[in-house]
């Protein structure tokens, strides 16, 4: 049975009032842990720690700090085989995943902001024989870090990295469910030779909590946050006080436009894969699918065979390829979400039920849902389970209006061998993201964010360094 605790100016502590709660590996129900459940005092100390050690984290040079961030990535990979497995025991994911996605990219975001960091540059402005302008850029200051749990290191990794190479120092909140690979990393930190209070990692909820005291704290600068649309709202509400600088990475309904002059195979393929990978739990994944209608059935009836032969099952078996979803009640919603659509006329092809055999765990089939239309909740609301609409269409025109016809603007995805087509249509897709004839192909530099209430901001290269630096001009009158 394993005791998380809190990571505070480089001891890892419990709470002061000792409360804790429990830690459930969904793939098997069991409890496998407690967690040390944070409030105001912890949230207090931790903002305390950051704090003091800015004063001199804040004013190390990029290649002090990208050593460090270099020394945390070896350390990364180092430990992937236990991180891997750390992460499967806390979402259900399937092991093969965590090792070939969670933690290797894990390891690559301390990696990549560290060399991009001693490459960043400022503007300068000659006004000619006036004057001359230059920006200075400077570290923030105490950064509180929110993460999700369907990607926890990987999406936590993607803060700290940026931050810490800018200089600035944090506190970060880890999603409830998935506290195990943040503490790990906190130790790898610590072993990595980050200085004490640098990074510190306080466990607990949102509402009420120790996410929402962090959002409230007036000695915090800053707050990234990665969730839910909803939580978004709510945490700009409670940062609203303080005035801090936001970045929102949140919800998507994203779709998956294909048309009939795709390369077939790569779509399908592509398509299985962008509808169900860890589970569907990806804010990405293209949930809405609309095929051209002279390749309508052929797409359905491939798309449905390929779902059932999906392999759902134990996360520590090499064959799976779908694990468990992230908790009971994270199932019921997405359970849910696909018994109102049935209400509503939906008709289920495939899945939409928990397997008969793997009742012990979270698990849930791989779900096609037809015969919906834009007024159904299934194809306006994030399920974030692995539960996908498909719906033909007959021209360009429709289907654009049909993409962009939600609150959302994270991802499309397109397929098309037709390029006039493709560009004509990403210039007209609400989306922050645009794939064509590919899925979740990242380089790091690229802006990454969502439009709509999918995201304020963007995370990647220079714009993740726009959120955690300050910008100064300096005006010199020649
Ligand atoms: N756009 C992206 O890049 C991206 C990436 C991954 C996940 N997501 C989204 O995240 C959601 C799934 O993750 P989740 O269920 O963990 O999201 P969530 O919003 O429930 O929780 C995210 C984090 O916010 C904290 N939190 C919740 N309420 C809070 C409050 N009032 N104040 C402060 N903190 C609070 C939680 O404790 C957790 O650490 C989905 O909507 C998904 O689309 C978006
Ligand atoms: O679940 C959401 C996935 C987000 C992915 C990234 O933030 C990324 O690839 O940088």
């Amino acid at each position: 049975m394993k005791q998380v605790l809190h990571f505070i100016d480089g001891e890892f502590v419990p709470s002061e009032d000792g409360r804790t709660f429990d830690n459930i590996n969904p793939a098997t129900g069991e409890r496998i842990g407690t967690v040390a459940e944070g409030g105001r005092a912890e949230i207090d100390r931790a903002v305390r720690a950051a704090r003091r050690a800015f004063r001199t984290w804040g004013r190390t040079t990029a290649q002090e700090r990208a050593a460090i961030l270099h020394r945390i990535a070896n350390l990364i990979e180092e430990n992937l085989e236990e991180l891997a497995l750390l992460e499967t025991q806390d979402t259900g994911k399937p092991l093969t995943l965590s090792k070939s996605l969670d933690i290797p990219r894990s390891a690559y975001n301390f990696r990549f902001f560290a060399d991009f960091v001693k490459g960043l540059s400022t503007e300068t402005f000659e006004m000619e024989g006036v004057a001359l302008n230059y920006a200075l850029r400077r570290p923030v200051g105490v950064a509180g870090l929110i993460s999700p749990w369907n990607l926890p290191l990987f999406l936590l990794t993607w803060k700290v990295a940026p931050c810490l190479a800018a200089g600035n120092t944090c506190v970060i909140k880890p999603a409830e469910l998935t506290p195990m690979t943040a503490t790990k990393l906190a130790e790898i930190c610590k072993q990595a030779g980050l200085p004490d209070g640098v990074l510190n990692v306080v466990h607990g909820f949102g509402p009420d909590a120790a996410g929402q005291f962090l959002t409230e704290h007036e000695d915090v600068d800053l707050i990234s946050l990665t969730g839910e649309t909803t939580t978004g709202k709510a945490v700009m509400r409670s940062a609203a006080n303080t005035l801090k600088r936001l970045s929102f990475e949140l919800g998507g309904k994203n779709p998956n436009i294909v048309f009939a002059d795709c390369d077939f195979e790569d779509a399908i393929a592509t398509t299985v894969r962008s509808s169900f990978v860890n589970q569907g739990e990806v804010c990405l994944c293209g949930s809405r699918i609309y095929v051209e209608r002279p390749l309508y059935d052929k797409f359905v009836a491939a798309l449905v065979d390929r779902a059932r032969q999906l392999k759902v099952g134990d996360p520590l078996d090499a064959a799976t390829d779908v694990g468990s979803l992230i908790s009971e009640e994270h199932l019921a919603r997405v359970d849910g979400f696909v018994r109102r659509a049935v209400e509503e006329g939906g008709r289920v092809l495939v899945g939409g039920r928990r397997p008969e055999h793997l009742k012990a765990g979270a698990f849930y089939e791989p779900t096609v849902i037809v015969d919906v239309d834009e007024t159904c909740e299934i194809t306006q609301q994030e399920v974030f389970g692995p539960v996908v609409t498909v719906q033909p269409f007959d021209t360009e025109e429709e289907v654009v209006r049909l993409a962009n016809n939600t609150h959302y603007g994270l991802s499309a995805t397109l397929w098309t061998s037709n390029l006039k087509r493709a560009h004509r249509i990403a210039g007209e897709l609400e989306a922050g993201v645009i794939w064509v004839n590919t899925w979740f192909l990242r380089d790091l530099r690229t802006p990454f964010g969502g439009m709509k209430q999918s995201g304020i901001g963007r995370e990647g290269g220079v714009h993740s360094f726009e959120f955690f630096t300050e910008l100064k001009n300096v005006c010199i009158k020649l």
